[in-house]
């Protein structure tokens, strides 16, 4: 379980560069056996939030707590219970699928026949056996993210988050993805946060929904329960009503 209060995040100004506040008041729960969606138009701050979920940065506010344990102050046992694939993916390009998996595993203490077992299991249940022995360097983007699914999965951890895990990926990597992710929260009971700016995306694969709007929580629930509290019959023009208000509902097609 994932649960983040009144997180808050400004980057500092620098050089031709102003300071930006990109995330000012962020709050939700993420419950295990659970698929949840982060929302929100670009620029929100979805991107932000995750990145202090994942340690990478520092919050100037708020507290992080995983599976209760707090993220700020037992960072290292925070993250051997959380999996993170970033939108960038970060593959070391000269190194193969399974010297990328297995680096991560070494890092995370996995012993090494445990490590290759894992990355043998991983790389057949994500159908990534024909690249394996690639240098991800030529990978495609499926390619590159299976590869940087199997790594963040690697230490089997029981939270896994995903920063725009279908970004440029063909309907049917799209497709495969939601079936490994509804198999990691069926048979695993993993809690899952995703981010998205893709309606269908959430409307298809999450459980509950954090819409996130100029750095702060407008709204969390169900697809359904979103639409009936802004009385709009889609859930798109339910997006718009919380994320730019009312008057802006009526813009769409
Ligand atoms: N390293 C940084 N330095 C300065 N500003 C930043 C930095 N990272 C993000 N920002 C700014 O913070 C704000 C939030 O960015 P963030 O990437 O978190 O949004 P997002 O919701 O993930 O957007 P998108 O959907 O477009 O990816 C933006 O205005 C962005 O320009």
């Amino acid at each position: 379980m994932i649960e983040v209060e009144h997180l808050a995040c400004r980057f500092a100004a620098g050089w031709r560069q102003p300071a930006v506040v990109a995330v000012r008041h962020v709050s939700w729960c993420a419950p295990d056996g659970c698929i949840t969606a982060l929302l929100g138009p670009n620029g929100a701050g979805k991107t932000t939030t995750l990145r202090m979920v994942a340690g990478l940065l520092s919050p100037d506010n708020g507290s992080i707590r995983i599976d209760g344990l707090d993220g700020l102050r037992e960072p290292r046992a925070v993250r051997a219970r959380l999996g993170w694939l970033s939108d960038e993916r970060g593959l070391y390009t000269r190194l193969t699928a399974r010297e990328n998996i297995l680096y991560h595993a070494r890092l995370h203490g996995l012993a090494e026949a445990q490590a290759r077992q894992r990355t043998e299991q991983l790389a057949q249940w994500l159908e990534l056996e024909a690249v394996l022995d690639r240098p991800t360097a030529g990978f495609s983007q499926g390619e590159r993210m299976k590869t940087a699914l199997a790594r963040a999965l690697i230490h089997d951890p029981p939270n896994i988050v995903l920063d725009e895990p279908t970004n440029g990926l063909d309907v049917l990597a799209t497709r495969a993805l939601r079936r490994i992710l509804r198999r990691l929260r069926d048979e695993a009971g993993k809690c899952i946060v995703l981010s998205t700016h893709i309606m269908q995306e959430v409307e298809r694969l999450s459980d509950q929904v954090v819409i996130v709007a100029q750095g702060r929580t407008v709204a969390q629930g169900t697809v359904n329960a979103l639409r009936a509290a802004t009385a709009q019959t889609d859930f798109e023009s339910a997006f718009v009503h919380l994320a730019f208000g009312a008057d802006h509902v009526g813009d769409g097609p």
